[in-house]
Order: C-alpha cells, then sequence, then structure tokens
C-alpha cells in the first residue's frame, strides 16, 4: 500500500505510527439520544474491549449522577488491563468525582473555543488556562492519569489552543487532546492543528462524523503524530456520531500494516453493543453491518466463487465475520448453483436456467429469495415431492401475566406431539414450545422482522436462519399474527434441516 500521508511536511510516515485506542463507547456512545447502558452491559462492553487490546477505556461521566457512578465503578471494579477513565468538566468536584469511583485517570475537558468559553462557560481565556493549570496539578497530585481536552478545539484560536496545551503539559498533563467536537473541520485543518499540538507532546484526536469526514479526520491526525483515537463501537455518539473505532482499526491495519486492536473480535463488539444500545446497525455499515460481506449480483457472486477475493478488500475473517452468498434479483447461474450444491441438490443445465428465472422473478417482486424459497423452487422444476416430516397444527400464545407463555401442537412424522414453553414474550415462548416439543440440536443464527404494510393490522414476514451440524437455512413466514409468523418459520426451518432417516427427538429424551 502507498502511504497517502509519507512525505508531506506536517506529517510522519502513517505506517510507522504506533497507535492505541480510547473506547469512549461508553461515556461518549452513551450521549446518544435514549441510550442508557446498565452496570452489566457496561462491564460487558469494557471486559471484550479490555480483551481486545483497547488501551484505555473512558468508562462514563461521573459528574453525571449517582447511577452513572455506579457503572463506573463496575467497570474499575473489573481489575481490567486497560487504564480506566472518567469525563470530567474544568471543576474540581468532577474530579473528585471521578476519584469516588476508583478509575485511572480523568479526561480533563476545558473550553478551548471562544464560542464555548464566553457564550457556554461564560469566562475568559485566561481564566481557561488557570484552570486547567490547578486542575491538572490537582489531579495529578491524587495519582491520576490525565488528559486534556480542549472543547471545539477545530474551532479555537490556534495560537490559544497552542498556548493552552503548552501550560497544561507543564503543569503535569499526560496527553492533550484535539477535539473537533461538531465534526466541522476539513482534513486539512485537522493537519495543521493536530501537527501544531504534537509538537508540545503526546496528543490524542476526537472527532466526529457531522461531515462524514471522521475516518478521515482521525487518519490525518495520526499521520500529524497523534498516537491516540478516541472512537466509539459503531460509532455511536452526539448527534451523527463519533468515529468508528472498528473503521479506524481495519483502515490501519489494511491500509497501512498499523496493528491496534485485535480485529477479529469487532463483530462480536458490534453486536454486543448494537444490543445493548438498541441502536441497530446499519446494513451497509463498514466492517460490521450485515451487507459488509454478502454478495447477491450475479457477476459478484460468480466472481466470488472463482476467487474470494474479488469483491472484497480483506477476509470477513479479520474482523470475525463470515462470507455470505444470498439470491434475489441480481442472482446468475453461478450463485445458485452454488446454492443448490450447499444442499447437495444436482440439476441439470436446463433445470438451471429454469430456476434461475423463478429466483429472479420472486426477487423482482421486491423479496430476498430465502434458502427454503430456492429448495421449493428446485422441487417444483424437478417434479420431486417433499415429504415433510415436521407441521405445526396449532399453537397458542398467553402474554397478559406474568410470564409468556405458549403451547405448540405438531405432527412429527405422522404423530401428534404436544409442547409447552415459557419465555420473555410471546415469540419466546411459542419458540420455546417448538424446541421442548423438536429437541434438534440447532441453533438461531438470525432473526429479522418486516412489517410490510403500515397499521395494526400490518402483515409481518419473520426471516429466519437457522443452522444444525454444518448446515443452515433460511426461511421466511408472514402473517399478521408475529407469533405465529416466528413459529411457522421456524418449523420449516427445522423441517428443512432434518434428514430423511434422522430421528427426532424430545427435549425430555
Ligand atoms: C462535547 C461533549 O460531549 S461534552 C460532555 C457532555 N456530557 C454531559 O453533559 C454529561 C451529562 N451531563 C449532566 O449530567 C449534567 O449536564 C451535569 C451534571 C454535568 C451538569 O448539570 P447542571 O449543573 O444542571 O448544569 P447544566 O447541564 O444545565 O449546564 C452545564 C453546566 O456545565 C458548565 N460547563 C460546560 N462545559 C464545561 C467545562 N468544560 N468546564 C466547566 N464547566 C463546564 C456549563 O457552563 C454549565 O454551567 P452553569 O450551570 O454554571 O451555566
Ligand atoms: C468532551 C469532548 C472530548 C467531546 O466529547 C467532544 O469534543 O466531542
Amino acid at each position: 500500500m502507498t502511504d497517502l500521508f509519507g512525505g508531506h511536511p506536517e506529517t510522519t510516515t502513517l505506517s510507522d505510527s504506533e497507535v492505541q485506542f480510547l473506547d469512549t463507547t461508553l461515556r461518549d456512545g452513551e450521549q446518544a439520544p435514549g441510550v442508557s447502558l446498565t452496570p452489566t452491559e457496561k462491564a460487558e462492553i469494557a471486559t471484550k474491549l479490555d480483551s481486545a487490546g483497547v488501551g484505555v477505556i473512558e468508562a462514563g461521566s461521573a459528574c453525571t449522577g449517582a447511577g452513572e457512578r455506579e457503572t463506573i465503578d463496575r467497570v474499575t471494579s473489573l481489575g481490567l488491563d486497560a487504564t480506566v477513565t472518567s469525563f470530567a468538566r474544568g471543576v474540581k468536584r468532577d474530579i473528585d468525582l471521578a476519584l469516588d469511583c476508583d478509575v485511572d485517570g480523568v479526561n480533563l475537558v476545558v473550553p478551548a473555543s471562544d464560542r464555548h468559553i464566553e457564550d457556554k462557560v461564560e469566562t475568559t481565556r485566561e481564566s481557561v488556562i488557570e484552570t486547567a493549570v490547578e486542575l491538572t496539578e490537582y489531579a495529578t497530585d491524587h495519582g491520576l492519569w490525565v488528559e486534556v481536552l480542549g472543547e471545539d478545539g477545530s474551532r479555537a484560536d490556534l495560537d490559544f489552543l497552542e498556548r493552552l496545551m503548552r501550560r497544561a503539559f507543564e503543569a503535569g498533563a499526560d496527553r492533550s487532546c484535539y477535539c473537533d467536537t461538531v465534526g466541522h473541520a476539513t482534513p486539512d485543518r485537522t493537519l495543521s492543528v493536530v501537527s501544531r499540538l504534537t509538537a508540545l507532546g503526546p496528543t490524542s484526536t476526537h472527532t466526529h462524523d457531522d461531515l462524514g469526514l471522521a475516518v478521515t479526520n482521525a487518519l490525518v491526525s495520526v499521520a500529524a503524530g497523534a498516537d491516540l483515537v478516541h472512537a466509539t463501537i459503531n460509532g455511536i455518539g452526539e448527534r451523527a456520531g463519533n468515529v468508528a473505532l472498528e473503521e479506524v482499526a481495519i483502515a490501519l491495519e489494511h491500509g497501512y500494516d498499523v496493528e491496534t486492536i485485535d480485529t477479529a473480535a469487532l463483530y462480536d463488539l458490534a453486536q454486543t453493543v448494537a444490543g445493548s444500545t438498541d441502536v441497530p446497525l446499519a446494513p451497509n455499515k463498514a466492517v460490521v453491518g450485515e451487507n459488509a460481506f454478502t454478495h447477491e449480483s450475479g457477476i459478484h457472486t460468480d466472481g466470488t466463487l472463482k476467487d474470494e477475493a474479488m469483491y472484497e478488500p480483506y477476509p470477513p475473517a479479520l474482523v470475525g465475520r463470515e462470507r455470505r452468498l444470498v439470491l434475489g434479483k441480481h442472482a446468475g447461474r453461478a450463485g445458485v448453483r452454488a446454492g443448490l450444491d450447499e444442499h447437495g441438490i444436482d440439476v441439470t443445465d436446463e433445470e438451471l436456467s429454469t430456476i434461475v428465472d423463478r429466483v429472479k422473478t420472486i426477487g423482482d417482486r421486491g423479496r430476498r429469495v430465502t434458502d427454503a424459497d430456492l429448495l421449493t423452487i428446485a422441487e417444483e422444476v424437478q417434479g420431486r415431492d417433499r415429504d415433510r416430516r415436521v407441521e405445526l397444527l396449532d399453537l397458542t400464545a398467553a402474554s397478559g401475566g406474568p410470564t409468556p407463555t405458549a403451547s405448540a401442537r405438531l405432527a412429527v412424522d405422522g404423530e401428534e406431539r404436544v409442547a409447552s414453553g415459557v419465555g420473555s414474550g410471546p415469540v419466546d415462548a411459542a419458540v420455546s414450545a417448538v424446541r421442548e416439543a423438536l429437541a434438534i440440536d440447532a441453533t438461531l443464527e438470525s432473526y429479522r422482522v418486516d412489517a410490510i404494510t403500515g397499521g395494526t393490522d400490518a402483515l409481518v414476514t419473520v426471516e429466519v436462519e437457522v443452522s444444525h451440524n454444518d448446515r443452515s437455512v433460511t426461511v421466511t413466514a408472514s402473517d399478521a399474527d408475529i407469533t405465529r409468523a416466528s413459529v411457522v418459520a421456524m418449523v420449516d426451518a427445522f423441517d428443512r434441516l432434518l434428514s430423511a432417516t434422522t430421528p427426532v427427538p424430545l427435549a425430555n429424551d
């Protein structure tokens, strides 16, 4: 790879950089509207960040309140290798509250632009410098690692910002941080500001994505000598978010051979954070989005089957993922044949052409083509009857009481089985009932719900992916009742996964 920034008078060679992350998912990430993490959720995320090799974890803002301090306490009591810090305003009490949580360090934030100094904190440049010096000395005297952040630094007067950080270093600060608080900086502005700061001492960079430039500005900062990148998992954070840790990590590793963390941990981290925050991942999100390693169009699928690297910048395993080939409107013969091969189905060239046409017809209706669709088409085209082994006869689910319960009546190889289950909701209870009736050692890999029409009577489509031994199938089912759609899809998936001869055990067999 060429080094984009190498040779520019204000840059170091990016590929020689040593870079670490400060993860702020638990602080700035949690500032995304509606997000609030419990102590257990913060502890789980922090533990995963630590084992992936993140150097500094900003666990929260101790000044926020008692609940937040409990979450920070949980993280500091984990005994992680990472340095665990708390955000603190330029206020002594904020540092005392952080000390109460037993953190290793503070991210001491003082206003840097005149807008923040005069109109928000209502003070003066000189007083900001005095406060930064006094509180840096106070925090270091209490044994804390101190990073001084100039909020809105990208809109600050550069001479003032430089003077502020020089005084902070003289007072004992461990590092300064360049803050593009409103994500407004261009890469050239970032380069000139960060270069001035790195000349003073160790410098971090904190970029936001309001202009879609967060990753670029983080990379430019590193090229200008910054060695600690503030980032959040999935890029969650204020407004358009912070720079996404996974994007910077992979850009550095793939583009410049700069290793930061164990990138294979990224997908699991992304799922954990999406699950705890309820901020879903866009399918086309770089690195961790569902489609990042999924290929549908025929030309891409054919190319990928010939050479896995044909349409991917790096192997999915590098970020803890697997490649998926799916079928739809844009499918071609190679992809359809590969899909059939996976289920051990041989077809003639002529049958394949008919199957491809039928796949495209489903795709034209705007639908994903599942494994169950493909298998049904192949059965019809080849004139084979499918002997169903499992059928849903009846389903009841109740969710009004304290424990949602359900019972399912199934026909298994012509014999009736009735089982009941409990769960966190009616769908969970109904799926437990089915699992009780068919104790197949299968894993629910994914579960998706789409409302097809608006309104409370909407028809919903449930798509499940279930795997058993080395096979997996995707199946969809639509119904106005989400519980019924879920169970029909699950039963169909189990039926597809059972070989003709395997006995179907009961859970208590
Ligand atoms: C860019 C960022 O991400 S900044 C971090 C944002 N994080 C947070 O806001 C954490 C959650 N915040 C909170 O829980 C509350 O805002 C608290 C507890 C911190 C403060 O609550 P309140 O005392 O009610 O103040 P309020 O939220 O209304 O206003 C913020 C105060 O902090 C002051 N402040 C803001 N930044 C700084 C700073 N860097 N240094 C010192 N004071 C600051 C403001 O001037 C204002 O003070 P004022 O009340 O004297 O005018
Ligand atoms: C407080 C600082 C680091 C911040 O979150 C920002 O500038 O966006």
